[in-house]
């Protein structure tokens, strides 16, 4: 029975950081993702004045409640989208003029509804390009705070990072929101900000952030679901079983709900205390699922869908138009290289049962793409992928992982 140890939440380590350098005095972080959008994360608090120790189990952050230890920076955010809007974020609460800029598939990446809240509340916050978009500048002097209107309808991170600011500003936030995806990550930033020492509270549309900062402390990181659902899926396509410890009940992340979708389909599931189990029965069904909160194990379920005895179909998933590429396009032009049938639409996708053929998946840069296309190669020879490191963004060791898990399968 393979036992898999999969690395940190990305989302929990980004937060995790932000929430330690913003709090009164020294955080440790254990077990914290190590991968290309952290270290970037981590890399970007350093060029803003933050002491980061960082050894492989640990990283231990001074946090500056008031804000950048330095007047001028110059951060590149690389392709991670927390880094590139919570970062000007935190920026914003200081004092001095930070630039930030990103990797051309970050630039394409929006982040106009944050700007325009950021900017409501009084920061000057500048695009240099295209409004909306990287690269960025923010000439900060504080937030003072107040009631902000925000539309999140294409990303939760904007809420996020306005949520993250609120204890920072001198009299706190009330923000209305007219439109959200990804509720689970929200509700990730409000339990994270409650070990923190910071209470949100929710009144209908309105979030209402307390004054007050933030206060230091221990935080242990959980293994990452989005990249556990590889795993998952996996034993469902396989007949074998997966264990995952470390993420069952009480797991903060909404994505782990991806194992109640296997589990519609026809795998046996089991979420513990200590863990979560799948393990493939031989049978998998169709199913149409509504994925607006899971969306980043989206492409995870497409690769598998092909594999079900009827049609798949995914909907509400919009907003995987603007992540690392677009992935309802990304993954019917590979599930099509693979001879499987599959229509999309604007917020939709459906694929058809179908035995693949083995081709190179074309990864657009984008690491869910290489790992959940990893999954349909488990069932068919021949899957190859033209840029197979841009797993690095979250887990630099997937294939050895993965490959190992194959030889245990
Ligand atoms: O807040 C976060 O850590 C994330 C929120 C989600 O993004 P959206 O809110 O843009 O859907 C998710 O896709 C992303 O991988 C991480
Ligand atoms: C969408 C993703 O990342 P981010 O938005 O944090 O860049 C992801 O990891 O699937």
């Amino acid at each position: 029975m393979p036992v898999v140890a999969i690395p940190g939440s990305k989302s929990i380590t980004a937060r995790a950081l932000f929430l330690a350098a913003a709090a009164d005095g020294v955080t440790t972080l254990v077990r914290p993702l190590r991968s290309d959008d952290t270290e970037g994360f981590a890399e970007g608090l350093v060029r803003l004045g933050y002491r980061v120790g960082r050894t492989p189990d640990t990283w231990q952050i001074d946090g500056r409640p008031q804000g950048p230890a330095v007047a001028e920076a110059d951060v590149y955010c690389r392709d991670g989208a927390t880094t590139a809007r919570f970062l000007p974020t935190l920026a914003a609460a200081g004092h001095g003029t930070f630039r930030f800029d990103a990797s051309p598939q970050m630039r394409r990446r929006p982040l106009l509804p944050l700007t325009r809240a950021l900017r409501d509340l009084g920061v000057d916050l500048r695009h240099e390009e295209t409004d909306g978009h990287h690269p960025l500048t923010v000439r900060a002097s504080g937030v003072e705070g107040g009631e902000v209107v925000l539309d999140a309808g294409q990303s939760s991170q904007y809420l996020t990072a306005l949520l993250l600011l609120g204890p920072l500003t001198r009299t706190g936030l009330r923000i209305r929101v007219t439109d959200l995806v990804s509720v689970p990550y929200v509700e990730i930033t409000i339990a994270m900000m409650r070990a923190f020492g910071v209470e949100v509270t929710r009144d209908g549309d309105v979030f209402v952030v307390p004054p007050g900062g933030y206060r230091a402390t221990t935080y242990a990181v959980e293994p990452d679901a989005s990249t556990a659902s590889y795993f998952f899926a996996a034993a469902a396509v396989t007949g074998g079983e997966v264990t995952v410890p470390g993420l069952g009940e009480g797991a903060l992340q909404g994505d782990l709900g991806f194992v109640d979708v296997l589990r519609r389909m026809g795998a046996e599931v089991s979420v513990g205390v200590e863990g979560t189990t799948v393990r493939g029965t031989g049978e998998l069904h169709g199913v149409t699922v509504n994925m607006r909160d899971i969306s980043d194990t989206m492409p995870t379920l497409a690769a598998i869908a092909p594999f079900a005895s009827g049609p798949v179909r995914i909907e509400d998933v919009a907003n995987t138009r603007v992540k690392e590429c677009d992935r309802l396009d990304a993954c019917a032009e590979n599930l099509r290289r693979l001879g499987v049938s599959v229509e999309t639409g604007p917020d939709w996708i459906e694929i058809g049962p179908g035995a693949p053929v083995g081709a190179e998946v074309k990864t657009f840069g984008d690491h869910r793409i290489v790992m959940s296309f990893a999954v349909t190669g488990l069932r068919t020879p021949g899957v190859s992928f033209d840029d197979p490191g841009c797993v690095r963004k979250t887990f630099p060791g997937f294939h050895e992982e993965f490959g190992a898990l194959r030889a245990r399968l």
